[in-house]
């Protein structure tokens, strides 16, 4: 639907603000009007005073919230891996050594094959109301591929991350120290221009990704390159990822699965620095231990949801289905995995601009085919969310 030049949405069953008011900071509105003007909203308030617009949209009692940010992603990738997803329904375990396959296939694409996948799965995202999305790379592992993947990535998002410090790829084992420094110089110089973040799986319960000191390597050097931090840590087992996510004041850290009292306490710590983004669609697809959401919300820790879509842990682009696993499983109200899903995962971008919706910020929408944000866990798996815009 387009709303040029100047909308007013009417008929709003339910307006979600997420404006940090009420419950869960979502700042419900009921018989609300929004203006949307050349892209950005122009106005928000009580229907009865709305003001005239070029075209007025009657949206039935329907709910409107802000798009869903999903803050984590790595879209950029060829190659099937739906067999490894079937081992691990009976009883396989994830070690990361997947990963080596996504990357060999990644490699033999073409750029117009890899723009065509990554459009592919951006629109599947609109269309269950993702407005803005983080792309990774870390399917390329030469200099050469994982510069391109972030210049594919780059065409749909400004929130790229280099993640050549994925794994160590197959040609470079034996060969850690070499790997990084590749990583630490010539892969993050060609990378750097096409990315805003730099990540890094740190995860020493995996013989493919990195230990402590490597990853500290890696995100000292990418500091020094100007892109912001963010870590993957705490996935398979207990670890250094989150303490170090704390210690270089890195924007997330993302899984969050393991965590000892210890790191809850640095997550509290830093609760405005380092957000605990979680990613239950991978506990889904590894059949795994959730996260403790509700642990680290009561002691004060900033949490955001996203889907982690990758064709290894979890092959979903849904945030529908990442709210209805939070609240399913993870002991998150339907108000607190909403905000985590939006304002919650902006903050994890450290944006302020998306994730909710107020006057002067992007028309980024999402329409819901129901009357409250309620129906997003309630109604589990059906395709009721859709970006407006
Ligand atoms: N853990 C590291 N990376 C991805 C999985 C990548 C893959 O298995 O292809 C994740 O976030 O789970
Ligand atoms: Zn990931």
């Amino acid at each position: 639907m387009t709303l040029e030049p100047s909308t007013v949405l009417t008929g709003i069953g339910e307006l979600v603000t997420c404006d940090g008011t009420g419950e869960a900071g979502l700042g419900l509105r009921h018989d609300a009007a929004v203006v949307v003007e050349d892209g950005r909203i122009a106005w928000v308030g009580d229907f009865a005073s709305a003001p005239d617009a070029d075209r007025r949209v009657d949206l039935a009692g329907r709910a409107v919230l802000p798009g869903f940010v999903d803050s984590h992603s790595h879209l950029v990738f060829d190659g099937d891996r739906s067999a490894e997803f079937a081992a691990r329904m009976t009883g396989e375990r994830y070690d990361g050594g997947g990963i080596g396959v996504s990357v060999a296939a990644t490699r033999a694409a073409s750029d117009d094959r890899l723009r065509e996948l990554v459009a592919g799965r951006v629109a599947e995202m609109r269309d269950q109301g993702t407005t803005t999305v983080e792309i990774k790379s870390g399917y390329g592992l030469t200099v050469e591929d994982e510069a391109r993947s972030l210049r594919i990535a780059s065409e749909f998002t400004t929130e790229t991350t280099f993640l050549g410090a994925h794994v160590v790829p197959p040609e470079a084992r034996g060969g850690r120290a070499a790997y990084l420094e590749l990583v630490t110089g010539p892969m993050l110089q060609a990378c750097a221009p096409h990315a805003k973040w730099a990540d890094v799986f740190c995860e020493p319960n995996s013989p493919h990704a990195f230990t402590q000191d490597e990853s500290r390597a890696v995100l000292s050097a990418a500091r020094d390159a100007g892109l912001g931090l963010r870590v993957h840590g705490n996935q398979l087992g207990h670890g250094p990822g989150v303490q170090l996510a704390v210690e270089v004041g890195a924007a997330s850290v993302d899984h969050c699965t393991f965590l000892s009292d210890a790191d809850v306490e640095a997550l509290v710590g830093a609760a405005d620095t380092t957000v605990a983004t979680l990613l239950p669609g991978v506990e889904f697809s590894t059949r795994s231990t959730y996260p403790d959401a509700r642990r680290l919300i009561d002691a004060g820790v900033s949490v955001a949801l996203a889907t982690d879509c990758n064709p290894g842990t979890c092959y979903s682009s849904s945030m529908p289905f990442v709210i209805a696993l939070a609240v399913r499983e993870m002991g998150m109200t339907p108000g607190e995995a909403v905000w985590a899903a939006t304002a919650g995962s902006a903050k994890a971008l450290r944006r302020t601009d998306i994730g909710r919706i107020a006057v002067g910020g992007p028309a980024d929408l999402a329409v819901l085919e129901a009357p409250s944000h309620l129906h997003l866990a309630y109604r589990a798996g059906v395709p009721i969310a859709r970006a407006l815009t």
